[in-house]
């Protein structure tokens, strides 16, 4: 058995956490954490006003702390399931100590410094770490991933616009002089779990944010290595991303190759779901780990459609996939 702590366990991101490794056959939950001045220390993690759905199931207490040193003897997996300055400062001590990290923020997801001061706010510090992160975009990079010490998981946006870009990206069917404009629905759990007046029910109906300006873009532009006009939304539901992609193809390209194209990638991929009619709705992936694709093509135009679990395909689900592909499990483990 591997030994897992989760840091941030008590959000949105870490209670999936928790709940997929606690299914894990290969994984003992060796310790949850929130901040030392959190307002749930000592909480059970299953509390009524916590995450109630795990009842019965992961009833462990949430320890408040700083100061790892007691319990980092014999982890071997830490998840960051903190904010990204958070995981920009704690998690060089876990790797320092030989641990496994997986960060679902988005502390090491782009190596470029300047990046984090233009769209994160502050200066990196940890340009080694910068350099070793394997971003875990599991379909694309699973060979990295099986050796890296530090997994920077992709964001939830960058996933959902990223799957159904990239097989088109590689294999050259997009005019790629027509930057891809990716409009893009989240779930007011993208927000995370801390009441805001931003994410409190009754002001959510449905806007845009971030036009031009949303640390998405870059992340998603330098992955995909190419430019994209990324616009998101928040939408007054829970969970879940729709993302709508609309391109360009090149002359003469058929909807037979964009087809045979997605399913080049992705149909030995068991978490990506290509559709060939129609397109997937929200409702297809909630809970779930997948993110499901389709697509209409007319003339040169090209709408993709996107979806997934900003929490699950979005976050912790892919994390846990990364995990599962770096130790060697089969790549569904605990998730399907
Ligand atoms: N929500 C989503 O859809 C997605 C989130 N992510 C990323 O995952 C990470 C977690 O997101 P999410 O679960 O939504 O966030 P939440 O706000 O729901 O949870 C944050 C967690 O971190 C804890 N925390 C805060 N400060 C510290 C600290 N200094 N040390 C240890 N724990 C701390 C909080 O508890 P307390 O404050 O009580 O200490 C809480 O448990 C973020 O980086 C986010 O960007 C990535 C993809 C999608
Ligand atoms: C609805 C909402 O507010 N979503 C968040 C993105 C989700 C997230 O947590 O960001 P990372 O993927 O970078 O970790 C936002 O726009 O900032």
């Amino acid at each position: 058995m591997l030994k897992a702590l989760i840091v941030g366990a008590s959000g949105y991101a870490g209670a999936q956490l928790a709940y997929y490794l606690n299914r894990h056959p290969h994984i003992e939950i060796a310790g949850l954490t929130v901040s030392e001045k959190s307002l749930d220390a000592g909480k059970l993690i299953s509390d009524f006003d916590l995450h109630p759905q795990l009842k019965g199931l992961v009833d462990l207490p949430l320890l408040a702390t700083s100061d790892y040193s007691s319990i980092i003897k014999d982890i071997d997996i830490v998840f960051l399931a903190t904010e990204h300055s958070v995981s920009h400062d704690i998690a060089p001590y876990f790797l320092e100590r030989g641990c496994t990290v997986f960060d679902l923020s988005g502390a090491f997801r782009v190596n470029s410094a300047s990046f984090y001061t233009e769209f994160y706010g502050f200066v990196h510090q940890h340009q080694t770490w910068l350099d070793n992160a394997v971003y875990g975009l599991a379909e694309w990079n699973d060979k990295q991933i099986k050796t890296a010490q530090l997994i920077a998981v992709p964001g939830c946006y960058p996933t959902a616009s990223q799957l159904p870009l990239k097989p088109l990206l590689v294999d050259k069917l997009l005019d790629t002089t027509q930057w891809p404009v990716i409009n893009a629905v989240s779930g007011v759990s993208g927000a995370g779990r801390k009441a805001s007046l931003k994410n409190h029910f009754c002001e959510v109906s449905l806007h845009a944010y971030g036009l031009f300006t949303h640390r998405h873009q870059p992340e998603i532009a330098s992955h995909l290595a190419q430019e994209v006009i990324f616009t998101p939304h928040l939408g007054s539901f829970k969970q879940g991303i729709h993302a709508t992609i609309t391109c360009r193809v090149n002359e003469g390209v058929t909807s037979e190759q964009i087809l045979a194209t997605l399913n080049k990638y992705y149909a030995s991929k068991p978490l990506v779901r290509i559709y060939q009619k129609d397109w997937p709705a929200l409702k297809s992936v909630i809970g779930l780990p997948y993110c499901d694709i389709g697509f209409v093509l007319k003339g040169r135009h090209l709408i993709l459609i996107s979806v997934e679990d900003n929490l699950l395909k979005g976050a912790a689900a892919q994390a846990v996939q990364c995990m599962n592909i770096r130790f060697g499990f089969d790549e569904t483990t605990s998730l399907l």
